[in-house]
C-alpha cells in the first residue's frame, strides 16, 4: 500500500498518473468525493463524484476503508477494489490526506503500508503552481494555500519526503522507493520456495 500525500499543489497527483503510466504492477485506488468534478476530470477515473447522501451511505455500509473532510468537501476510499487489488498480489496507489494515511497505519494492514510525503520546494512556488494549474477559483486557492502549512506539519509521521523541484528528479525518487520496498524480504512472497529449491531441500 503506497501512499502519496503532500499539501494540495505540490504534484502528487501528477506523478501518480505518470507511475500508473509506466507500471503495470501497480493500481491506483480510486477515491470518492462530494467535490465537483473539475473540468477534464472524468467519474471513475479520476474519482467517483457521489453525493453527500451517497457518500453517508458508504460510510455507513462500511464500504471505506478510511475517509476525511478536507476543504470541506469528503474524500474517501471504496473498500472492495483495495481488497481484490491487494488480494491478487498487487500493489496499491492511494493519492490521500495525512488523516487517511493515520486511518490505514490503525489497520491490520499497517505493516504493508509505505508513505511518502511531498513537499513543495517553497510555499511560493506551491502558489504558483496552484495558480498556474487553472483549476480552481482563487478563494479554493486561498484556501488550499491556508491549509498547507496544516498539511506539512504532519512531514514528521512519513516514512519518506521529498522535495518535488524538478519533477523527472521526483518521480525518479519514488521508482527508487517502490523498487527498494518490493524487494524487502517479507515483500517477496515465494522466496522461501525459491531458495529451497536452489538449495535442493
Ligand atoms: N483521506 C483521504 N484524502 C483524500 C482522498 N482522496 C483525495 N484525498 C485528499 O484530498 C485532498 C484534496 O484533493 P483534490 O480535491 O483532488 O485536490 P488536489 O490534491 O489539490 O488536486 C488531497 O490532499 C488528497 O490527497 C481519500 O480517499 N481519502
Ligand atoms: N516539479 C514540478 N515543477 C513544476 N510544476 C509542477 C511540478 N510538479 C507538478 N507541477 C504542476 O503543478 C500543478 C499542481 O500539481 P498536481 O500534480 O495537480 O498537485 P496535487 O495533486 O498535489 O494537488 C500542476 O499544474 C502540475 O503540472
Amino acid at each position: 500500500m503506497f501512499v502519496l500525500s503532500s499539501p494540495s499543489g505540490a504534484g502528487k497527483t501528477t506523478m501518480s498518473r505518470a507511475l500508473m503510466a509506466e507500471d503495470n504492477e501497480i493500481t491506483m485506488s480510486v477515491s470518492a468525493t462530494t467535490r465537483r468534478p473539475r473540468p477534464g476530470e472524468v467519474d471513475g477515473v479520476d474519482y467517483y463524484f457521489v453525493s453527500p447522501d451517497q457518500f453517508q451511505s458508504m460510510v455507513q455500509e462500511n464500504a471505506l476503508l478510511e475517509w476525511a473532510t478536507v476543504f470541506g468537501n469528503r474524500y474517501g476510499t471504496p473498500r472492495a477494489p483495495v481488497e481484490a487489488a491487494l488480494a491478487a498480489g498487487r500493489d496499491v496507489l492511494f493519492d490521500i490526506d495525512w488523516q487517511g494515511t493515520q486511518q490505514l497505519q490503525q489497520t491490520d494492514a499497517a505493516s504493508d503500508l509505505v508513505r511518502v510525503f511531498i513537499l513543495p520546494p517553497t510555499l511560493a512556488e506551491l502558489e504558483r503552481r496552484l495558480t498556474s494549474r487553472n483549476t480552481d477559483h482563487p478563494d479554493v486557492i486561498a484556501g488550499r494555500m491556508a491549509r498547507a502549512r496544516d498539511e506539512i506539519s504532519h512531514w514528521g509521521e512519513y516514512d519518506y519526503i521529498l522535495v518535488n523541484d524538478d519533477a523527472e528528479t521526483c518521480l525518479n525518487e519514488i521508482r527508487a522507493i517502490l523498487k527498494a520496498e518490493r524487494l524487502r524480504r517479507k515483500r517477496q512472497l515465494g522466496l522461501a520456495g525459491f531458495v529451497r529449491g536452489m538449495l535442493g531441500e
